[in-house]
């Protein structure tokens, strides 16, 4: 049974008058330990599916279940500790007056867990593991990279130790050289603690280095659903996904 599964999912925004059919019959299902990608044009429904996923988005149809169960209405606690997410811009979502102490302190408070001094040393081994000085700790948002910011804020979604990350373009505010190293750094992650990851980009060729099964995504639906060695051998359906794949191609070779 797969962890993460998606049965015809529909999304629908009912905002000044103005109706969204965002996510429009979507399935999809993820494995345990897999890293499974969501890529498309902009508008296209992948940010709203992860969202739907936290329960930030309203979903009109369909079921999302977590390890063969369907995810409470309000997502609880005991959710938040088995999915957290991690947002484009690392910028909007740390607080700006908090420290970067305060900030991976936070899931710890609110979910009683490490108080003092093993609080203290949890938040120490965090910045480790996203490579990290110590003498980060008491530094604010706005005294860190752009680089720097992600990683607090991968760090912080891992301060709960939980099962699966959902990343909303996680890398593409960062300068290139920057945005590789926070993808080998999730990577890294991801394989050492077993994560499952479903993660939306609009760059196939993001998608492609870090997932091994993906869902092409066009006006709210799934287009394709591929494996890795199926875009290898350029085995896709639908003419839209080879479409994206020859603009991702053609990008590559001019920046080479
Ligand atoms: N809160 C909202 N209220 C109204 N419409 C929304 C809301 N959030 C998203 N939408 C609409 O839903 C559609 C899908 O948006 P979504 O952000 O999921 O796309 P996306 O593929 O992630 O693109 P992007 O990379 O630009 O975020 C768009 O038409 C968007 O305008």
């Amino acid at each position: 049974m797969a962890l993460i599964e998606i049965d015809d999912l529909h999304v629908t925004f009912d905002a000044k008058g103005r109706h969204v059919h965002a996510v429009r019959g979507v399935s999809l299902a993820v494995a345990a330990r897999a890293s499974y990608g969501l890529v498309g044009e902009s508008g296209s429904g992948k940010s709203t599916i992860l969202r739907a996923i936290c329960g930030m988005a309203p979903v009109t149809g369909g079921e999302i279940r977590i390890d063969g169960r369907a995810i409470p209405a309000r997502r609880d606690r005991a959710f938040a500790r088995r999915v957290q997410m991690v947002f484009q811009d690392p910028y909007a979502s740390l607080h700006p007056r908090h420290t970067i102490d305060r900030t991976l302190g936070e899931p710890l408070r609110i979910h009683g867990v490490a108080r003092g001094t093993e609080r203290g040393r949890r938040i120490l081994r965090a910045l480790e593991d996203v490579g990290l000085d110590p003498a980060f700790r008491f530094r604010f948002p706005h005294q860190l990279s752009g680089g720097q910011r992600q990683r607090v804020a991968i760090a912080r979604a891992l301060m709960l130790e939980p099962e699966i990350l959902l990343l909303d373009e996680p890398t593409s505010a960062l300068d290139a050289s920057v945005q590789a190293e926070a993808l080998n750094l999730l990577s890294r992650l991801r394989a050492e603690r077993g994560l499952t990851f479903l993660m939306v980009s609009h760059d196939l060729a993001v998608i492609d280095h870090m997932c091994d099964r993906l869902t092409v995504m066009k006006e709210g639906r799934a287009v394709e659903a591929l494996d890795h060695a199926q875009l290898a051998r350029h085995d896709m359906k639908a003419d839209y996904t080879r479409e994206l794949f020859a603009a991702t191609t053609e990008r590559i070779a001019a920046a080479e």
